[in-house]
């Protein structure tokens, strides 16, 4: 069998999907994306197209490496998730030739279904209460909120004042059962994260995540010391290197790749081994489409460490779309009590609807991360 061709759509809200067919009839789906880059991403993945057409795709270990190794210059956000894609759709068709789901070929799932967690509220913070409380009543036992506007690296302690207080309506509204995730999209610096993260802790987050940007990662360690509770972080990090240097310095305790932009699944599975000789937890970041999120199910099949799985239902700039509209059957990444059963299918276990594919990939789209301001006019971190 051999790879005759690499197809893509950009396909609203804001992702970009890829197919990958051979001279048998077999395929594969995957999803290479960074959110704002799409079309980034989708010109690596036609340079990248040379390297693979002709080649046996079930040589996915291999065909990694030649995409990672022979390139020479490596790593980052646009080729790690132009070979995540690419990886995805390999491990797809070859679930597809095959007859059995990815995780069937990983070593076989060591669990029935996963449990999910959605957003409540946008970019901004906002009303937290009621939105977590419409989750939770929709049988979500764990929700994901924003911790944080535009902070300074020196700012007021008010912010601080009304990141906690936000938190606290937030534990008041569901009680204290239901998980709390916190997301501060990296948008606070060391000298502030100190008296913050501190504060958040008579509220038992189920874990705060990138209270810092990834390039100060190192800053963790004079933040996090003592912390009564989870930290998380990774949705910006990329291969197995990077994720090595966070875990040797137990900077800390969940670690979110996105089987987008990390390199896929099979160095996603990587990655998650590693956490594990580090008793570190695996909670795998998605705001993306089915694809990603059918991915990142196949990895947290196998993975003893995974303990929660990201789904973008709910985020805001995913507007009227949602992560069901391209499957054919809806049912696979259907939530249960707030569960989603493993899928079972062959290959990623979802069936794209590719005629509704091609139908909004004429509407298309030109999403960009807004660009934020602090009140000097200096830019803030979005
Ligand atoms: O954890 C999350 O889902 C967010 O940080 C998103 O990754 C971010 O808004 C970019 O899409
Ligand atoms: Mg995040």
């Amino acid at each position: 069998m051999k790879i005759t061709r690499l197809k893509t759509w950009q396909v609203p809200p804001r992702w970009l999907f890829l197919k990958i067919e051979t001279d048998e009839g077999c395929y594969g789906w995957g999803e290479p994306v960074i959110e704002g880059r799409a079309a980034t991403v989708e010109a690596a993945v036609h340079e990248l197209a040379d390297y693979l057409v002709g080649q046996d795709p079930h040589r996915i270990e291999h065909l990694w490496n030649t995409l990672y190794r022979a390139g020479f210059y490596r790593g980052g956000p646009i080729l790690m998730s132009a070979i995540a894609g690419i990886d995805q759709a390999l491990w797809d068709l070859k679930g597809r030739d095959l007859g059995v789901p990815v995780h069937q070929l990983l070593g076989g799932a060591v669990r029935e279904r996963m449990r999910m967690y959605a957003w409540t509220g946008g970019d901004r913070p906002g009303d937290v209460g009621a939105g977590a409380r419409a989750l939770v009543e929709r049988g979500f036992t764990a929700f994901k909120m924003n911790g944080t506007a535009e902070m300074q690296i020196v700012d007021s302690h008010r912010k601080v004042d009304e990141a906690v207080a936000r938190v606290a309506e937030a534990r008041e509204a569901v009680g204290p059962e239901v998980g709390i995730a916190i997301d501060f999209h990296g948008r606070v610096h060391r000298p502030m994260a100190k008296a913050l993260l501190r504060e958040l802790e008579p509220f038992h987050p189920m874990f705060v995540e990138e209270p810092v940007a990834p390039e100060h990662l190192p800053a963790l360690k004079h933040i996090a010391g003592g912390l009564g509770y989870p930290l998380a972080t990774g949705e910006r990090l990329h291969t197995r290197f990077e994720f090595r240097d966070l875990l040797a310095d137990g900077m800390v305790d969940i670690i979110q790749p996105d089987l987008s932009h990390c390199g896929g699944i099979s160095e996603g599975f990587k990655i998650a081994t590693l956490a594990s000789a580090h008793d570190v937890a695996l909670a795998p970041h998605c705001p993306l489409g089915p694809l990603t999120l059918a991915a990142s199910l196949q990895l947290d099949a196998v993975s003893h460490n995974a303990f929660i799985q990201e789904q973008s239902m709910g985020i805001h700039y995913n507007q009227d779309n949602d992560v069901l509209d391209y499957l054919v059957d809806k049912s696979a990444l259907a939530i249960e009590e707030g569960f989603c059963a493993i899928p079972q299918g062959p290959g990623l276990g979802v069936e794209i609807d590719e005629a509704f594919v091609e139908e909004r990939a004429k509407v298309g789209h030109r999403w960009r991360n807004p660009v934020w301001s602090h009140e000097d006019g200096s830019i803030a971190e979005w």
